[in-house]
């Protein structure tokens, strides 16, 4: 669907009912055009010849609900997060765009690893690693070919195992599918110290939160993590680490935590997702649906991986001086949200994680590539 010039434009709330609207991806600094109001009515009648919405809905969306200016933050948002995405071309070698390793898989989920790495890959890594215990190895690997496996975050020497493949990747994503076995844990420790050791970026998620709250200071100060809690992670980990996480908006309470844990970056997922660096604040509200079967955070905190080298990799002429780490992560949450509201319009009531990551591709093209 030719929908490229409408959105480029104009930004997604002049998008049609098959298209997700956009709300509330409030600002990050950035100079941008604003749109003269002939321009609006012009692409507005486009979007209408397109979808054929009623006008009322169309004009509602764009704006009433939506100030222009926040329409302009969130069109320079996403414009810099297409400004992080590596141009493909014949001169690269396989790897460069990308090595994630995903540390979790164990006796009972070995779907969340799966639907991490398998994620990375479809954003457009080169090559994707899960760590995972070894009795969840074979089940992992049955599920793509195009995953590599190692069986050994039991073993005694994990840290060790791990360690030896640090050089060779560039993030890691820690915790889909992780559980909370205390030996797991305390192989997990060792590896998070490991990865630190060499500067290498990681993405915690799930069972990794659980090991944050019990022991905060592992990632202390440490700029290159990024945290991407529920609901329910969320208020664990404010608890162990604000003790008092006190009242206020969830604007306030995610930017309050990432200060106190050093300003790592913080995305709380929920019905809108709030970004935070300690020191700027953003929210993605993309549209995505109504459906919450499990493995859409795990879907999260694979893209997330990838699009955090990317970010960093980057440098600052490319994001104009922003924060790579929210960038990547907003980057992830419009990703995800578009995935599920795409697999929501075919699937409906059985839309899963597996249907959301054949849209992987298809979403990014649309939201990053048009
Ligand atoms: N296919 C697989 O292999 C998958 C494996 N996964 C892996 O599972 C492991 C545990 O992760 P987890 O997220 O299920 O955490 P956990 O602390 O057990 O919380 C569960 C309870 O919290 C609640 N709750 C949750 N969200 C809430 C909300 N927004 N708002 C309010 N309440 C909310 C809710 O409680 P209830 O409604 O039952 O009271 C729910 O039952 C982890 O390794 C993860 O990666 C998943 O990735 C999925 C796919
Ligand atoms: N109420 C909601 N409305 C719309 N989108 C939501 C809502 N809650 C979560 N999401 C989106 O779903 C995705 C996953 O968030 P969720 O809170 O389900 O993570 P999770 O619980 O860690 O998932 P998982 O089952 O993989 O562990 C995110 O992109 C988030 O924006
Ligand atoms: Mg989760």
């Amino acid at each position: 669907m030719a929908v490229g010039p409408v959105w480029a434009a104009a930004g997604a709330c002049f998008r049609g009912k098959s298209d997700p609207g956009l709300a509330g991806m409030a600002p990050l600094a950035g100079a941008g055009a604003v749109l003269a109001g002939a321009v609006a009515v012009a692409l507005l009648s486009a979007a209408l010849v397109l979808y054929e919405l009623p006008l009322d809905a169309v004009l509602q969306r764009a704006f009433s609900l939506h100030k222009a200016h926040s329409i302009k933050d969130m069109e320079n948002t996403l414009q810099l997060v297409r400004n992080i995405i590596p141009p493909q071309t014949s001169k690269k070698h396989k790897g460069q765009d990308g090595r994630i390793g995903v540390v979790g898989g164990c006796q009972e989920y070995t779907g969340a690893p799966y639907f991490a790495a398998i994620s990375a890959l479809k954003v457009g890594a080169d090559l994707s690693h899960v760590f995972c215990t070894r009795e969840a190895a074979p089940v992992v690997k049955s599920y793509s070919p195009e995953l590599i496996v190692h069986p050994v975050l039991d073993s005694p020497s994990a840290v060790h195992h791990v360690e030896e493949w640090l050089p060779r990747l560039h993030v890691l994503v820690v915790g889909p599918g992780l559980g909370r076995d205390d030996t797991l844990l305390e192989n997990v420790k060792g590896i998070l110290e490991a990865a630190k050791a060499r500067d290498i970026p990681v993405v915690i998620d799930a069972d990794g939160l659980w090991l944050i709250a019990r022991h905060p200071a592992l990632l202390q100060g440490y700029r290159k993590a990024v945290l991407t809690p529920n609901h329910v992670e969320f208020n664990r980990l404010s608890e162990a680490v604000l003790r008092d996480p006190g009242d206020g908006s969830d604007r306030e309470a995610v930017q309050r935590l990432s200060q106190a844990l050093g300003n790592v970056t913080v995305v709380r997922k929920g019905e809108r997702d709030v970004i935070s660096d300690g020191e700027q604040v953003l929210e993605c509200a993309l549209e995505g649906s109504s459906r919450r079967c499990g493995g859409q955070g795990d879907l999260l905190s694979g893209a997330l991986g990838v699009l955090v080298h990317w970010a960093l990799l980057a440098g600052p002429e490319k994001t104009n001086g922003s924060s790579p780490l929210l960038l990547a992560a907003m980057g992830a949450c419009s990703l995800t949200r578009q995935c599920s509201h795409q697999a929501f319009q075919k699937h409906g009531r059985s839309t899963t994680t597996t249907d959301m990551i054949a849209e992987v591709g298809p979403a990014f093209h649309r939201l990053f590539e048009t």
